[in-house]
């Protein structure tokens, strides 16, 4: 479903990924793990087409990704990949369904629907009671769901996530992680987590270990 070949980039002099061959499957909770400076962050946005490498080729969902004009890609972006980063990136002036809902928005889906659909994600996430809350009146587990169902609500083809847990007190993380388990095993939902928690590391269906730019 998403296959990396000969991926190199640098920023500068430093060669932060040396050639990174990969291929994931639909359904996969896969994990990216390894020192830090290792170029994992730098291979996530690459795979999620936040960023372009110097060399080699990354598809997703078979559409071969360098031969998108920027606007296509955005559109492709918002449309089949959704990201979760270590803060969760709620905009604070809007509620919980609010932000859920902006990139569907975004790809021109009607309001109520995805109002609708939020609230059904909120309830999965069991955060049915927390829909007209904003980001300042969750707590830092129930802000990370809400950055879940906003990844989820076009129904991405796979999930970034950088650093889910990094925020979270251990309590929250194993909750994260059973949830990542959970939308695999309903929706064969695909992730690509970098992490440095290795509970969830070692849970995933695979672990990548990354080490100076190079996959070990
Ligand atoms: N935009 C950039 N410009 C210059 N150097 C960068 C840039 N992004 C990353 N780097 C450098 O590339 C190297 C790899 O960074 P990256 O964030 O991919 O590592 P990482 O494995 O995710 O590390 P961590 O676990 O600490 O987050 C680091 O030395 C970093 O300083």
């Amino acid at each position: 479903m998403i296959t990396a070949r000969g991926i190199k980039k640098q920023f500068g002099d430093l060669q932060v990924l040396k050639g990174i061959d990969l291929d994931i499957r639909q359904g996969e909770v896969v994990s990216i793990v390894g020192p830090s400076g290792a170029g994992k962050t730098t291979l996530l946005q690459i795979l999620g087409t936040l960023d372009k490498p110097n060399a080699g080729e990354v598809s997703v969902n078979n559409i071969a990704i360098q031969q998108l004009s920027e606007k296509e890609l955005s559109r492709f972006r918002n449309a089949n990949i959704g990201f979760v980063f270590q803060f969760h990136q709620l905009l604070p002036e809007f509620n919980a369904v609010e932000n859920i809902i902006l990139p569907a928005l975004i790809a021109g889906k009607n309001k109520a629907k995805s109002e609708e659909k939020a609230r059904s994600l909120l309830a999965f996430l069991n955060l049915h009671d927390r829909e007209t809350h904003k980001p300042a009146e969750l707590s830092g587990g129930e802000k990370q769901r809400v950055a879940i169902a906003r990844a989820l609500i076009n129904d991405p083809a796979v999930v970034f996530a950088d650093e889910p847990t990094g925020s979270l007190d251990s309590q929250n993380q194993e909750e994260l992680h059973k949830l990542f388990f959970k939308l695999r095993d309903e929706f064969k939902q695909t992730f690509v987590i970098v992490t440095h928690d290795l509970h969830l590391a070692h849970r995933s269906d695979r672990e990548i270990k990354m080490k100076d730019g190079y996959i070990e």
